[in-house]
């Protein structure tokens, strides 16, 4: 099992954490349907007036105890990485879908995914640059997986066709080769039948100093 720092396990406090973590991801799916609710919305702007001011009231509740440091990578009690305010996979992130990624025998990795009216670039269709975003981490996720972790050096994305959002969408990628610290990733988004619409090619550098888990 491969994570990026992280907690060590703590026995005693793990029950607590896992329910926290649990609060939060309620919490993030909750926002994000905030988010497509306030995209799309048409109620009238009296309406719109009320609710801005609700949710300026909620968001000091939430701004009167704020986490300052980043947070690391961690293995869930699954031993699948995780990284609850992560912009792609993060569970306590609205901006993420948020993307679970399984990595399969043959070291390469998957995701189900669809997205969301939130995700709208040209109209009615993803923005190119969330789709590009979720290849990058997906992309990361494979090098990591054939254990070649590392930072995005170069990302290079092949848009085929418009992305759709609402539908579900499979996202695969896998390694293709390294040398030394440099390691080559390929990924596509596709719909269910196998038609590619996006595909991406990854040149992941592993950074002096990380090791086959990542930063150490
Ligand atoms: C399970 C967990 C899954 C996690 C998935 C996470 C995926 C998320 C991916 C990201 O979004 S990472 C964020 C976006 N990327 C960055 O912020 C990277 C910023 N850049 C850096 O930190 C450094 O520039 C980098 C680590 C990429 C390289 O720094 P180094 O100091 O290690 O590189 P160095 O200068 O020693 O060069 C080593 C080799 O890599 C080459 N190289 C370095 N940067 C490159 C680059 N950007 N593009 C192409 N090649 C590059 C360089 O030419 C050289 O080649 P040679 O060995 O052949 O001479």
């Amino acid at each position: 099992m491969f994570y990026y720092g992280g907690m060590t396990p703590d026995l005693a406090s793990a029950g607590n954490a896992e329910a926290r973590q649990a609060a939060l991801a309620t919490l993030g799916g909750q926002t994000r349907e905030l988010i497509d609710a306030v995209v799309l919305t048409d109620v009238p702007e009296d309406e719109i007036t009320a609710v801005t001011a609700e949710l300026a009231a909620l968001t000091g509740r939430l701004r009167t105890l704020q986490r300052t440091a980043p947070q690391s990578f961690e293995a869930g009690p699954d031993g699948v990485p995780r990284h609850p305010g992560n912009a792609v996979i993060g569970s306590a992130n609205p901006h993420a879908l948020p993307l679970i990624v399984e990595s399969t025998p043959e070291r390469t990795v998957r995701a189900e995914l669809a997205f969301r009216p939130s995700h709208e670039g040209p109209p009615g269709w993803v923005h190119g640059g969330v789709s590009a975003m979720i290849l990058d981490h997906l992309l990361g996720h494979a090098a990591a997986v054939a254990g070649s972790p590392g930072m995005t050096g170069t990302l290079s994305v092949r848009y085929r066709r418009p992305v759709p959002y609402g539908e579900p969408l499979l996202a695969t990628a896998e390694h293709t080769r390294s040398e030394g610290r440099k390691t080559w990733v390929e990924g596509r988004i596709a719909l269910p039948d196998g038609t590619v619409l996006v595909e991406a090619t990854g040149l992941f550098i592993t950074p002096s100093g990380w090791g086959r888990s990542g930063p150490e």
